[in-house]
């Protein structure tokens, strides 16, 4: 039996596209079987037990291999970003010993593909003579600035965080330093310097297989094509394969039921990815912006971080949207808003027919939902490589406005409320849902027969020299 490895990181955001593509796999390509090495781990990844659990019962022709949890003191450990990677390095030798046993059950195992934090595992399974992919989560541009990150770093000894200056890097538009990829702000912490060694094991790997589609991102996907992303070595060959969505979906049923009652492009939809939390003040902020804006809207809330170290990397508790919001703020806008505590079924509701807008903070999957469904944006980054996002889907993709910060990061209600209004209303919303309306029939057509996306998951599977 020939058996594709694939390895995600436990991310919410990581995990479901990774899987996504194994079911891809096996529908255009039956006779492979996949093996899926999941960390479950501890603290919070947003859904990915129950996606995990749906997904086994679903498609039995998928396995799911758990790896061990190793509990980490999350009180050592600043980020998300931070936690992950050390997770998944003391995770190799359980990793070995699975790569291991998936061997002695007598299957081939023809590719192991690996999320970029996984980069640890490349080198393990490189000694086991294993072809080698990467899948990567983010867009080709966040590619092509990885690839090029090694060159940058040689360039200079002050950190991008310092800087104040546009970056300027091979099929990107111009980078303000300070919306770099967030792991490579500040060359003094550890998560730069894991992100180092990652770019430039991304570029020894057989591929990397990227959740993107040609025409959505040509000028970055060129440049890591024509090798000028990594100047001194051969660029490994790249397969954009998507744009890949969880077609099933956790979360509130009552709010589509709501939908269903309003009128065909009116709604702003709100929510910030598996993870995305805002302060109390920041959640009154928007409040007020949209009470204001008068627009109608579906909004997705969620507790505040918490003030105890500890507790940082556990689920939010429920919230109470009595004490968070502002005082009658659900009842006086009961007949044009609907709030949805913690997880909505958002690849459900972007495809739904009264969603205009979609506030989002930029997370790649988050993107390629409302292009999938043409659904315009207002970029609303908060951390990863959100700002990156923001910056090529406002500059260059058009696809999103960009909403303004304060000097100390906030949001004002005024600005909360111009950009919903511009977003549903105005002409500003009107030439983003033009553009919106192209990309989502150039993304359709990328995953029909033929189309570019079809072809180079063709060329994927003959480059793993099975047929
Ligand atoms: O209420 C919710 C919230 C999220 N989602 C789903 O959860 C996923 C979230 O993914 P994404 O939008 O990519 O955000 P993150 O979870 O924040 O993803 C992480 O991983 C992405 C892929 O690498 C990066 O682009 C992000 O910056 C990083 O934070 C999407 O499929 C959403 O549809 C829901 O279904 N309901």
């Amino acid at each position: 039996m020939s058996t594709i490895v694939l390895y995600p990181s436990p991310g919410m955001g990581h995990l479901v596209s990774m899987v996504e593509f194994g079911k891809l796999i096996i529908k255009h390509h039956p006779s492979f079987s996949i093996t899926v090495l999941t960390l479950i781990p501890s603290f919070n990844t947003g859904t990915t037990a129950a996606y995990v659990r749906h997904t086994s019962a679903t498609f039995p022709t998928i396995t799911f291999h758990h790896l061990p949890d190793i509990p980490l003191d999350p009180n050592l450990f600043p980020s998300t970003e931070g936690i992950v990677p050390e997770l998944i390095r003391q995770s190799n030798p359980n990793v070995k010993h699975a790569l291991q046993s998936i061997i002695s059950s007598s299957s081939n195992i023809v590719a192991f593909i690996i999320d970029l934090f996984c980069s640890p595992a490349l080198t393990l399974a490189e000694k086991l003579n294993f072809r080698v992919y990467y899948f990567f989560t983010s867009g080709a541009c966040c590619l092509a600035q990885l690839l090029y990150f090694p060159i940058l770093d040689k360039t200079t000894n002050q950190s991008f965080k310092d800087m104040n200056t546009l970056i300027h890097s091979p099929g990107l538009p111009p980078i303000p330093s300070l919306d770099m990829i967030g792991p490579l702000l500040d060359r003094t912490s550890t998560v730069y310097a894991a992100f180092l060694e990652f770019s430039n094991l991304l570029a020894k790997s057989n591929g990397i297989i990227v959740n993107t589609f040609d025409s959505m991102e040509p000028k970055a996907i060129k440049a890591i094509a024509d090798g000028v992303c990594v100047p001194n070595t051969p660029t490994p060959p790249i397969y954009c394969v998507g744009p890949l969505l969880a077609t099933v979906g956790d979360g509130s049923r009552e709010c589509l039921n709501w939908l269903d009652l309003q009128p065909r492009g009116s709604v702003v939809y709100l929510c910030f990815g598996s993870l995305g939390v805002f302060s109390s003040d920041q959640l009154k902020e928007i409040a007020k912006g949209l009470e204001m804006s008068g627009v109608r809207f579906l909004w997705v809330v969620r507790s505040p971080p918490s003030d105890k170290k500890e507790d940082r990397f556990l689920p939010p508790p429920e919230p109470d949207l009595d004490v968070l919001l502002p005082k009658g703020f659900l009842d006086r806008t009961k007949d044009r808003g609907f709030v949805v505590k913690n997880w909505a079924p958002q690849v459900v509701v972007l495809s739904h027919k009264s969603i205009g807008g979609f506030v989002t903070h930029c997370g790649w999957n988050s993107v390629l939902e409302a292009v999938s469904f043409g659904v315009p944006m207002v970029a609303w980054p908060l951390y990863a490589e959100q700002r990156f996002n923001k910056v090529v889907l406002t500059e260059e993709m058009k696809l999103a406005l960009p909403i303004e910060e304060l000097k100390d990061g906030t949001v004002s209600a005024v600005e909360v409320e111009k950009r919903v209004r511009q977003l549903i209303e105005g002409d500003e919303g009107k030439f983003v849902r033009e553009i919106s309306t192209m990309t989502k029939e150039e993304a359709t057509l990328a995953l029909s027969d033929g189309g570019s996306s079809r072809v180079a998951l063709s060329k994927l599977v003959a480059s793993l020299g099975c047929f």
